[in-house]
């Protein structure tokens, strides 16, 4: 072990790596070549935590992992294989997730710094969280195909994890998902939601019928159809997907012909919809089953029924066992419980790919393979081994400084797939970036702006979606300021009457200030809440990070204009990045509205600024019509004219201009 051999470190940090005591969270891709790195590097004291166990598909690009280890635990695995390299080495694995009540402020305090290796916001907001509060250093990484990342999180020192609000991943309007989809992807973001009503956690945002109050159908919506099914409110009635799929015990051609012959029906009978359109054309079980001559035998291959575009006879066949086999699936399970969706399941994936394709053939889209559909449906990009092995690499580079308490080293890093203008292919940034001040988790006292119909908007949506999906809560607790009424409690059951009731009903009303608290990340959040009726199409809610960027423009103005005179030069001396990288919108708000997220992995929220590699998916990905788009972080600009770099590099000289290969340190 390097640390172990004089020589191969200054005295000083070979102490360091022998006395520190590391925890890495996350044994998957980055996790795993971390482990292995800080096992040969010669660390002895080391904790690991993943909450998941080995998959087949795990086994091409993370080493600790060989084919007899598939569904045991990653992080006892992880542990086992790396104590190979070195048996001295102290090695404590939990098989846990990182968000529960077993790992709070004096867990991580033990820690002389954090190594986060995780794939979704969830976690890795609740890591920063927990590092802040215990003042323990967190290096976090990320990668998304070729592209890297690795920054340092130091209380007071850098920017947090959210200092920066992440930008919510890419939703579609609900009247194209149910009633006019164009594009594959639509089908696909359709027959996931369908999964979900017929045998997940069904939502009432995930609708799969058509959508009667399309404002595009006008007056004209499906009267026909309306009259057979409409209520006196002009909605339709209709039994719940699950409940009628049960009531006819999940027959696949029952479900076919609702689906993709009656629904279809009905959409078409909304005949303003295809004025300009070309309209669905309807399908059903027996005709489809026929093939109109095609191969409509079952493709056992499995590269085959991946990669081809399977004929509508084979699609159809795919569906019927799919449902057949989902059908049983979740009948194992207790009454109430639900299936989760997961790519990676076979007839949850075989499902989704049957049912996007059909409803493309429908609408005259083209049809994809299964492995199309996977890709888009899993919002995946290739893990590529090299990208985890680098950015890895640089975590524990990186921790080497952290641990000689050199902070101005460790500037965030950037890998790429191709050299940049000057020669480096690792980017690191100009500058520590600074804390934000108005960071509603960093700041010293923690303040959000919710914008919120509070009529309609339930104690449960709030709890739910906005301070569980949005604000990365994990169990929190509010009360409203000023009255001391406990609207919602950690403590199982206590306040679960209130889950039904509106904001309005619980008296919690425009100007009213809530007071959040989650006590598992010791963090207390302020929340004033402002009424606002969002339209159909916009985002329920709006969270804006910054209340300042709500006051009326003259006072800001007159607040600005104070501000110069006191301190221009001081105002000079700001870094000149901090701007661009706090996020602030074009209008100068920090907001960010989140919506539907679908699938909170997000590898990385970076780097879009090399036009052929830009991340596909969600990760770095726009928000719905109207809402602000910012990305999270920005590597310098690869293409970046030589005079801006030239001078960019004169002020910092650490940056070497003739390096051919960036050296970090
Ligand atoms: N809350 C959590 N607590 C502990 N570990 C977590 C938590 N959330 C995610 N992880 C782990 O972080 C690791 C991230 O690794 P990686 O991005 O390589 O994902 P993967 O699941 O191994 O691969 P893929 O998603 O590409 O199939 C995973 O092993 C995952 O189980
Ligand atoms: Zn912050």
């Amino acid at each position: 072990m390097a640390a172990q051999l004089d020589g191969v470190f200054e005295a000083e940090l070979q102490k360091k790596i022998t006395e520190s005591k590391v925890l890495v969270v996350g044994a998957g891709g980055i996790g795993c070549e971390i482990l292995k790195n800080l096992v040969l590097t010669g660390f002895t004291d080391i904790e690991i935590i993943d909450l998941d166990t080995i998959d087949v598909s795990n086994l091409n690009r993370q080493f600790l992992f060989h084919k007899e280890h598939v569904g045991k635990s990653k992080a006892n695995v992880a542990r086992e294989s790396a104590l190979a390299f070195n048996p001295n080495a102290k090695i404590k694995a939990y098989h846990d997730s990182i968000t529960t009540n077993n790992y709070g402020v004096n867990f991580f305090q033990q820690f002389s710094i954090v190594l986060n290796a995780l794939d979704n916001r969830a976690a890795r907001s609740h890591v920063n969280r927990l590092c802040l509060t215990a003042d323990v250093p967190l290096i976090e990484s990320g990668t998304a195909g070729y592209n890297g990342q690795v920054e340092l999180i130091k209380r007071g020192l850098t920017s947090c994890y959210e200092c920066v609000p992440q930008p919510a991943q890419k939703s579609y309007p609900g009247c194209t998902i149910r009633n006019t989809p164009s594009e594959p992807i639509h089908c696909i973001v359709w027959a996931k939601h369908l999964f979900n009503q017929l045998f997940g956690e069904s939502n009432e945002d995930e609708d799969v019928s058509p959508d009667t109050a399309d404002p595009e159908a006008g007056a004209d919506v499906g009267s026909a159809a309306l009259e057979k099914e409409a209520n006196e409110k002009g909605n339709v009635d209709r039994v719940n997907t699950r409940t009628w799929a049960k009531q006819c015990e999940y027959d696949p051609e029952k479900i076919f012909n609702k689906l993709f012959f009656d629904d279809i029906n009905y959409l078409l009978s909304m005949s303003n919809l295809w004025k300009n359109r070309t309209p669905p054309k309807p399908a059903k079980w027996d005709a489809v089953q026929e093939g109109d001559g095609e191969d409509g035998s079952i493709v056992e291959d499995s590269v085959t029924r991946d990669q081809k575009v399977l004929s509508m006879a084979q699609t159809t066949k795919v569906f019927g066992e799919s449902i057949k086999a989902l059908k049983e699936a979740v009948g194992k399970l207790p009454e109430g419980d639900h299936l989760v969706w997961d790519k990676d399941d076979k007839d949850g994936m075989d499902f989704v790919a049957a049912c996007a394709n059909i409803r493309a053939q429908i609408f005259g889209i083209p049809r994809k393979s299964r492995f199309e559909i996977k890709s888009m449906a899993g919002n995946i990009i290739p893990a590529i081994a090299t990208t985890n092995a680098i950015t890895a690499g640089i975590v524990v580079m990186r921790a080497f400084r952290v641990l000689q308490q050199e902070y101005e080293a460790c500037k965030t890093v950037y890998v790429r797939l191709r050299v940049n203008g000057r020669n480096q292919f690792i980017v690191p940034e100009t500058l520590i970036i600074p804390p934000k001040p108005k960071c509603y988790v960093c700041a010293a006292k923690p303040e959000v702006v919710l914008k919120v119909d509070t009529k309609k908007l339930t104690v449960r949506e709030f709890r739910d979606d906005i301070l569980i999906k949005a604000l990365n809560m994990v169990s929190p607790d509010v009360l409203l300021d000023g009255t001391g009424t406990i609207v919602i409690s950690s403590e199982e059951d206590e306040r679960d009457c209130n889950n039904d009731k509106t904001l309005e009903e619980l008296k919690i009303v425009n100007g009213c200030i809530l007071k959040a608290d989650d006590f598992l990340q010791n963090y207390e959040l302020s929340i004033t809440v402002l009424h606002k009726e969002a339209g159909r199409e916009e985002a329920p809610f709006e969270i804006v990070a910054d209340p300042d960027s709500l006051k009326p423009k003259e006072e800001e103005e007159k607040k600005e204009a104070g501000k110069q005179a006191a301190a221009a030069p001081v105002d000079d001396a700001q870094p000149s990045t901090s701007k661009g990288l706090n996020g602030s919108s074009s209008n100068g708000k920090q907001s960010t509205a989140v919506n539907e997220v679908e699938d909170d992995d997000d590898d990385m929220c970076i780097i879009e600024d090399d036009e052929d590699e830009k991340p596909s998916t969600s990760k770095a990905a726009v928000t719905t019509p109207g809402k602000s788009v910012e990305k999270r972080k920005h590597a310098p600009e690869d293409d970046e004219p030589a005079n801006k770099k030239a001078k960019v590099s004169s002020s910092h000289p650490m940056d070497d201009d003739d390096d051919d290969l960036v050296i970090l340190d």
